[in-house]
């Protein structure tokens, strides 16, 4: 079963557009010729215009000038902006560009915005992740996916599974989803993220409504049933310690904006689950400028 908040539900028969488990071929986007880019010409994509106020010629730096304060440090202010310490980052500046996020919404015609997958290993949140990538690029919609298994191959190969680690996996997970989102684009981010603050605190970091948690509720029994990995089975043999489920915890979302419940006897398929989050995106403005 599949429950959407603040949009319809869907139950579990197959509809038209994902008819015995394939997705409907929509039209797909079309490219047009680039102009040269100069003052007042105009590029898009399926004839989507950019703001007149985004293509003014752009100035290849503004001047600065950092005024130094008894020799060595940096005074507080650049051209009247305030230097700022973020962290451990001291005396930075935020620079904006000339092109900003709904010019390049406009371009995709969609908004961005972050998907976000939670649940057990095993509960479903890759496939959900693919099938609905999947569905939205044969919409003609773009979409990136951040997979907890394939970042943590790069980005966070430094990252365990400590509590401590898992925190800052979804933290980096989650700057990275707001800057895809910030790109127009819709961002799926598929981990376990078994703590509620550090969802939370992703959730904290997008505009409102740009956060949507997915739920994929799976009961362990579900998910160590199917074991792809074999990883239930080592975590309860002993050779796997500190395993979501088994002798870690997972903290299910209290108010998830879609849950999907998934039972031995009562289970979407992937296509329908994903054809859920598309309707919730379509339903909210998402999937248009
Ligand atoms: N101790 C332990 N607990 C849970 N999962 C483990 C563990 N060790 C390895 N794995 C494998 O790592 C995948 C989960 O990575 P995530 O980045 O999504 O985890 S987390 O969000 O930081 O908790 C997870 O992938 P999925 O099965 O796709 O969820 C597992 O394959
Ligand atoms: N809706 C579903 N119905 C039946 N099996 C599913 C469904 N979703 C996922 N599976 C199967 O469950 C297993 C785990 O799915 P996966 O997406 O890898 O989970 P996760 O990413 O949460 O670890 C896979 O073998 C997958 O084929």
């Amino acid at each position: 079963m599949v429950a959407v908040r603040a949009a319809r539900s869907l139950n579990c028969g197959a509809s038209q557009k994902f008819e015995s488990g394939k997705l409907t071929l929509l039209p797909k986007v079309d490219f047009v010729a680039l102009p040269a880019i100069g003052t007042g010409s105009k590029l898009g994509l399926n004839g989507c215009r950019l703001r007149a106020s985004s293509l003014g010629p752009i100035k290849a730096m503004e001047e600065s000038t950092v005024s130094l304060e008894n020799g060595c440090t940096p005074a507080a202010l650049v051209n009247g902006k305030s230097l700022q310490q973020i962290g451990k980052s001291t005396n930075i500046l935020w620079h904006k560009c000339q092109v900003d996020k709904v010019d390049r919404q406009e371009l995709l015609q969609q908004k961005g915005c972050v998907i976000w997958i939670t649940g057990l290993s095993g509960s479903g949140k890759s496939t959900l992740a693919s099938a609905l990538s999947r569905g939205l690029h044969f919409r003609g919609n773009l979409s990136y996916i951040l997979d907890g298994d394939n970042v943590r191959h790069g980005l966070n190969s430094n990252l365990g599974f400590k509590a401590e680690d898992r925190a800052e996996n979804i933290r980096r997970v989650g700057e990275v989803a707001k800057l895809f989102a910030d790109a127009g684009i819709i961002c799926i981010a598929s981990l376990i993220s078994p703590y509620r603050k550090d969802r939370d605190a992703c959730r904290a970091l997008l505009p409102e409504g740009d956060f949507i948690e997915v739920f994929m509720d799976a009961p362990l029994q579900v998910c160590e049933a199917r074991d792809p990995k074999g990883l239930y089975k080592l975590a309860r043999a002993g050779k796997i310690k500190g395993f979501t489920g088994i002798d870690d915890p997972y903290e299910p979302p209290l108010n998830s904006e879609i849950l999907i419940r998934q039972r031995e006897d009562q289970c979407a398929s992937p296509s329908e689950m994903a054809e859920a989050v598309i309707n919730y995106l379509e339903e909210n403005g998402y999937l248009q400028a």
